[in-house]
């Protein structure tokens, strides 16, 4: 339960609420109570004239008579209706402070996970799975707004209820309140043991939505593959068993929640029938009124709900504190990478590696082994290698997703540490292997890094990225939506987007990592000459599994095995007649007049 203390601060923020809410609900609960007193009185009231009203009976007052008492009824048939109004008015503000209160704690609840998420490191990353941390920020989240809201306010309710109820109940006879409390708490625990078995079913419920979720999703993202190996009749097969366990599982929930109602029904009945037979028995011996029994039977129905809620919110609360629990491990991972730098200068672009040594901190493989290179200002480098040699662990270290285990990087012959973490990564274009575009226009995806762009320079860096006219060519241009919620690019667009997002930010380094593989060799040409040309000072790293010698390159490292194996110019390397040469030689055989 200590989790739940972790929201005390927002308590505290809401006060105001909070208390009000308290409030509207003593006072709503003030004018319910006082119902069932004004309809002891007209009954009281009914019963003392019956007798005076026989004996009028036939006689000419009996009209005149008449005509008082339904005179008294209506005034208290009218008091019974604006107490209703009364109550009903403050139970609109009590929903209208504490739902509201929840609701607000929510959005800033989340809104904190949020931005504690995009805080994090890449290693969380890794760590957690999207599904993980999706379901905290909005299942879990869900369930501690259903405490920090329904709960609440049942729970306030009940207290203020039970208060105000029980007092009156006692004004008139103890003796009679307590039979009638005796089925309560009985009725409390039967509805606790009952929505816990609700909650744990519905529980099961949504895994198994959402593994049918999950499966249809899979189906129809691969549903080439499903239909060119004729898999269709297979995946329905398996997608009815995942439906049929769904159905199990909600069937017998459906009996559980049948449950529900007729144990309230059932317990608050024997309240009832309790009330009514010592009650009675009490009217006989003249200690009570027959009015004080309707006041009674009018006060256990009204007991009814909040006891019920005690179980539910008991379930709720449980609920909440594991959700929490969940949250709270989020919110307490510190990032690992964390700004220690003041450095907040443009970048001239010299990089330096002293054996840079890097070791994945979840996996435990070591990446990179005792790295060194240097580049001057304005130097272009290729690095180039088999895959999982270690190429795109170099960008993400200059870009500080990780943090080297040994060794040195120097970013104008200063510790990468003490440049300013959010300016370095302005600095630096980075172009990733596994390209990403947002849900977006593609002018929002190309302005991501530098959202103040204006449209002629959206378009003129669609050319430098060769993909103006790919861009023209769809039905809106560059408000033209792409992902899931519009049209679907080719590889080789989205990597030429992914470029134009990169630049467009004028960096004063550039790493692109094999970003230009799923283009043709015509588009790779004009995207290659427009960085001989328009970043000839910029510094840039391209990684790839291609020789390029349209572009003059002033240094290419080979990488294997995280090692730098081989280093020095083309021509230096052609004459080692090691893996580049060989790499090389194969390229200008395979394809003789491609980029070469
Ligand atoms: N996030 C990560 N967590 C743990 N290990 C990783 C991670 N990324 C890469 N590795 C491992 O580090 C090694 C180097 O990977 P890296 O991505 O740097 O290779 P690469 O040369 O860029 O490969 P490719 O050409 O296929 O992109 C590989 O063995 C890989 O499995």
């Amino acid at each position: 339960m200590k989790q739940l203390a972790y929201l005390n601060k927002y308590f505290w923020r809401y006060r105001r609420h909070f208390l009000l809410g308290f409030l509207f609900v003593s006072l709503s609960n003030y004018f319910r109570v006082l119902q069932p007193q004004t309809i002891r009185e007209a009954l009281d009231l009914v019963v003392e004239n019956l007798y005076l009203y026989r004996m009028y009976q036939g006689t000419e007052l009996e009209g005149d008579f008449f005509g008082m008492l339904s005179l008294q009824l209506f005034y208290f048939g009218f008091l019974v209706l604006v107490l209703a109004v009364f109550m009903g008015l403050f139970m609109y503000w009590m929903r209208q402070t504490i739902i509201v209160m929840s609701r607000l704690m929510e959005y800033d609840m989340r809104k904190e996970v949020f931005a504690h998420y995009e805080k994090l490191d890449l290693a969380f990353y890794k760590r957690n799975n999207t599904g993980d941390l999706m379901s905290r920020i909005t299942e879990d989240i869900n369930k501690v707004r259903m405490y920090l809201g329904p709960a609440v306010l049942y729970g306030v309710n009940l207290i203020s209820l039970f208060i105000l109820v029980i007092y009156s109940m006692l004004m008139v006879s103890a003796e009679l309140t307590m039979y009638c409390l005796i089925p309560l708490p009985f009725l409390s625990i039967s509805i606790y043991y009952v929505s816990t078995l609700i909650n744990t079913q519905s529980e099961k419920i949504q895994q198994q939505l959402a593994t049918l979720n999950s499966t249809a999703q899979e189906v129809y993202s691969g549903i080439r593959v499903v239909k060119s190996y004729v898999q269709e009749a297979a995946t329905v097969k398996h997608f009815a068993a995942q439906s049929d366990r769904f159905k199990q599982q909600s069937l017998r929930l459906a009996v559980t929640n049948s449950l529900f109602f007729p144990l309230m029904v059932l317990l608050t009945g024997m309240s009832t029938l309790l009330v009514i037979y010592f009650g009675g028995l009490q009217v006989v011996k003249g200690t009570i009124t027959p009015g004080n029994i309707a006041e009674f039977v009018i006060y256990v129905n009204m007991l009814t709900w909040p006891v019920t809620a005690i179980g539910w919110i008991a379930s709720i609360v449980q609920q909440a504190a594991a959700s929490q629990k969940r949250i709270n491990e989020f919110l307490k991972t510190q990032p690992t990478i964390v700004n220690l730098g003041s450095n907040t200068q443009d970048l001239s672009g010299e990089i330096e590696f002293k054996n840079v040594t890097f070791t994945y901190p979840d996996t435990g493989i070591t990446a990179l082994k005792e790295v060194s290179f240097k580049l001057e200002p304005g130097q272009k480098m290729a690095i180039i290698g088999r895959t999982g040699s270690g190429k795109t662990t170099i960008a993400d270290l200059l870009l500080r997703m990780y943090d080297v285990t040994e060794g040195q990087i120097l970013l104008d012959n200063q510790a990468l540490s003490t440049h300013d973490l959010a300016k370095l990564r302005k600095r630096i274009g980075y172009v990733p292997q596994d390209v990403f575009l947002f849900s977006d226009t593609i002018s929002a995806n190309i302005v991501f890094g530098r959202r103040e762009a204006p449209q002629a320079e959206i378009e003129d860096f669609a050319r430098y990225a060769s993909v103006y006219n790919d861009i023209m060519d769809l039905p809106k241009g560059f408000d033209t939506l792409v992902g899931e919620r519009g049209v679907t690019l080719s590889g080789g667009q989205k990597q030429r987007v992914s470029i134009a997002r990169a630049l467009i930010k004028k960096p004063d380094i550039v790493i692109l990592d094999d970003c230009l593989s799923a283009v043709d060799t015509n588009t790779e040409k004009q995207v290659l000459e427009y960085f001989s040309g328009a970043l000839a000072q910029k510094t840039a790293i391209i990684i790839t599994h291609r020789i390029y010698s349209l572009l003059q390159f002033d240094k290419i490292i080979v990488m294997d095995g995280g090692r730098v194996v081989e280093a020095g110019t083309h021509e230096e390397l052609l004459a080692n007649k090691g893996y580049y040469a060989d790499l090389f030689e194969k390229q200008t055989e395979e394809v003789p007049t491609a980029s070469l």
